[in-house]
């Protein structure tokens, strides 16, 4: 336009043609150079006005339109503009927010959505507020895993056995252990041998005394045999479970010394849990209804643990070959799963006489931890 327009000078046929040479040359060069500085200053204002979030080094970068979007609802897009190009302090944390956004390139957290502060860090590993502490082979795995389908349950896979083996290696070292968890996420564990281990409950006590414990409770004379029964997988050569059954077959005199019988006097050993912790502060699992009806009996550990109940029949399906129920499909994993084969073994055939010896052996034992507990679980 301006170079037009500075020809279109040159052709000219006014009184300037008139005036002297040198006068004439002066004003015609005069002419151009306001052309061009007209010129100029036309494209450079185009140009600024086109990047409206341009800004210098050092004050708040150009932000996407998407995030610019997001701070326009926070101010008012008169303002942000204004900040943005003058350089104003940012007011509202969203700004700042969308500006570490572009500085990572990445999304960074929101503190207050739990899952998005997990990836910024914020989890941390905690000591377990919940322990399943027995029983071994009370179905103790089972109960595990089901809750860990629980998207505020956070536990440990393998059992650390901090109260009974490690506890020496200190309390640093178990939190260690332990997954990341947010705030309202309950970090556990399973350690089954820790309810017949005189020094637990003192120990987990000290740790904390606000620590809810899960016993997953089964026949005794069912999880003796279960009990040889993974012996035997590993050690074929041992005697029979009726001759380790008895210090004295002919009296019928029962070796309680023998850890697979000993285990299931479940009143003795919750004597020594109850000096530490009150009756409440301790779930008492039916390892028979975990099989039958594992919903109802997660219904009642989600119910203790403070969780919603998001655990329904839903999660689970009954699988004939395995003889056990199995978690389905879930959004966390991608296909329907069940324990290994170490979990669900055949039990031997145990000579009956010797069933029977065992079950008047426990009955009264039962009868006293039906007692304590409050409920009936219907071994005898
Ligand atoms: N859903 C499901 N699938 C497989 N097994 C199940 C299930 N629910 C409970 N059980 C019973 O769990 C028994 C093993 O108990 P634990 O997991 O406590 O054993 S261990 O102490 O950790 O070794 C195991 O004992 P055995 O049958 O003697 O192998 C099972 O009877």
């Amino acid at each position: 336009m301006c170079l037009s327009y500075s020809s279109l000078c040159l052709n000219d046929t006014s009184p300037l043609l008139s005036l002297l040479p040198q006068v004439r040359r002066k004003l015609v060069l005069l002419l151009t150079m306001l052309c061009l500085w007209l010129y100029m200053f036309y494209s450079c204002s185009d140009s600024c006005a086109s990047v409206r979030g341009l800004v210098l080094p050092g004050t708040v970068p150009r932000l996407p339109a998407e995030s610019q979007a997001s701070i326009t609802s926070v101010l008012a897009p008169d303002a942000i503009s204004s900040k943005i190009l003058f350089g104003l302090p940012q007011a509202s944390s969203t700004v700042a927010k969308v500006e570490r956004q572009e500085e990572t390139g990445r999304v960074l957290a929101d503190s207050s959505n739990p899952t998005s502060s997990f990836f910024s860090g914020s989890a941390d590993k905690k000591l377990p507020q919940a322990i399943i502490i027995g029983v071994k082979k009370g179905g103790t795995r089972a109960l595990l895993e089901f809750l860990r389908v629980h998207p505020d349950v956070r536990a440990v896979g393998a059992e650390p056995h901090f109260f009974d083996r490690s506890y020496h290696k200190g309390l640093t070292w178990y939190r260690d252990l332990m997954p990341r968890s947010l705030d309202g996420q309950i970090t556990m564990e399973k350690t089954p041998s820790y309810f017949i281990t005189k020094e637990a409950p003192a120990r987990i006590s000290a740790m904390s005394k606000d620590t809810k414990l899960i016993v997953v409770v089964r026949d005794p004379v069912t999880r003796a045999i279960s009990d040889y029964t993974q012996t035997f997988s590993k050690c074929p050569d041992i005697p029979t479970f009726e001759s380790l059954t008895f210090k004295n077959r002919t009296t019928g005199l029962i070796d309680t010394s023998w850890n697979a019988i000993q285990i299931g006097i479940y009143a003795k050993h919750l004597e020594n849990w109850l000096l530490y912790f009150p009756i409440n502060q301790i779930l008492f699992v039916s390892g028979e209804r975990l099989i039958g009806d594992p919903a109802g009996e997660l219904g009642r550990v989600q119910d203790f643990l403070g969780l919603k109940r998001v655990i329904t029949k839903k999660n689970f399906y009954f699988n004939k070959t395995k003889g056990f129920p199995c978690l389905k499909k879930s959004e966390g994993s991608s296909k329907s799963h069940c324990l290994g084969k170490n979990k669900g073994r055949t039990h031997p055939n145990i000579n009956q006489e010797v069933v029977q010896r065992l079950r008047e052996f426990y009955r009264p034992f039962n009868m006293k931890f039906y007692q304590m507990t409050g409920h009936d679980f219907g071994w005898d």
